[in-house]
């Protein structure tokens, strides 16, 4: 893995300066400022209720009554992966996955990122007859086949069991390896932040309260006793003791 010095001196795919938003009154991100280097897989942990899909919302350009001192730059092509698949049941699973992509050879593309997820011969299937680890297949297939530059997903394993997880975590990271777009990555767990990301930061009241590298080399277990030492750090920044546990 690139040391983090080695990412900082790339280009940065997301600028952050000074975000600020606030609701009805309460601000809920207070001035961060955040660079994320082109090709990095980041992962965001925070309590519930700490702005992390607020900040994703803001970078994927979704709210527009985002405010900051120094503006916020992101790459155009952008995809966004939610907790649910968001796929329409009306459509079978190829259609979702090309909707609205342009050009002759789109179908081909389709075809080929379900084949990537694992989805191969399930191209006319109805939403509803995928599993819930294949639903959210799709979805990544569907945010694949756009080629981004960046990819935001929102707590896209949340609704998923825990063996499932762990597939759909490999397969992520290996279509990060293939694909290189930049990442960033919203969750509660901080293992899963911690076996995926190379860098983690933890929001907390409205700031970056924690940036982390993690500087092991993949594909990492959960077992991994060097992993406890990171693990311990980003629990300490959530303000999860001993005592909580
Ligand atoms: N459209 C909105 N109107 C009013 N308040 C909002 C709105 N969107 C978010 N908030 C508030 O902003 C705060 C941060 O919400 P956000 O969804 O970003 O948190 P989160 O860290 O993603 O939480 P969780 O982990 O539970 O999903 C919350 O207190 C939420 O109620």
């Amino acid at each position: 893995m690139a040391p983090h010095t080695e990412q900082l001196s790339r280009p940065a795919a997301v600028r952050l300066s000074g975000l600020t938003r606030s609701f009805e009154g309460r601000t809920v991100l207070d001035g961060i400022d955040l660079d994320l280097p082109a090709g990095q897989f980041t992962a965001l942990l925070g309590h519930s209720g700490s702005g992390k899909s607020t900040l994703l919302r803001a970078i994927a350009g979704l709210d527009h009554e985002v405010a900051g001192s120094g503006g916020l730059t992101a790459p155009e092509r952008v995809s966004v992966v939610f907790q649910d698949s968001r796929l329409l049941p009306w459509m079978r699973v190829l259609d979702n996955v090309l909707l609205g992509l342009p050009g002759k050879d789109a179908a081909d593309r389709g075809r080929a990122a379900l084949a990537e997820v694992g989805l191969a011969g399930r191209e006319r299937a109805w939403p509803g007859e995928l599993s819930g680890g294949e639903a959210q297949r799709a979805a990544l297939a569907r945010s694949l086949v756009r080629e981004p530059e960046l990819l935001l997903a929102d707590e896209p394993f949340g609704a998923l069991d825990a063996l499932t997880r762990i597939r759909m975590h490999a397969l992520l990271r290996e279509l990060w390896e293939r694909h290189r777009p930049s990442v960033l990555l919203v969750t509660h767990d901080v293992d899963e932040a911690i076996v995926l990301a190379d860098r983690v930061l933890v929001l907390d009241r409205g700031r970056i309260g924690l940036d982390l590298t993690i500087d092991r080399p993949h594909p990492r277990s959960y077992r991994e006793p060097l992993l406890g030492e990171y693990r311990e750090r980003l629990l300490a920044a959530l303000g999860v003791t001993e005592d909580h546990a």
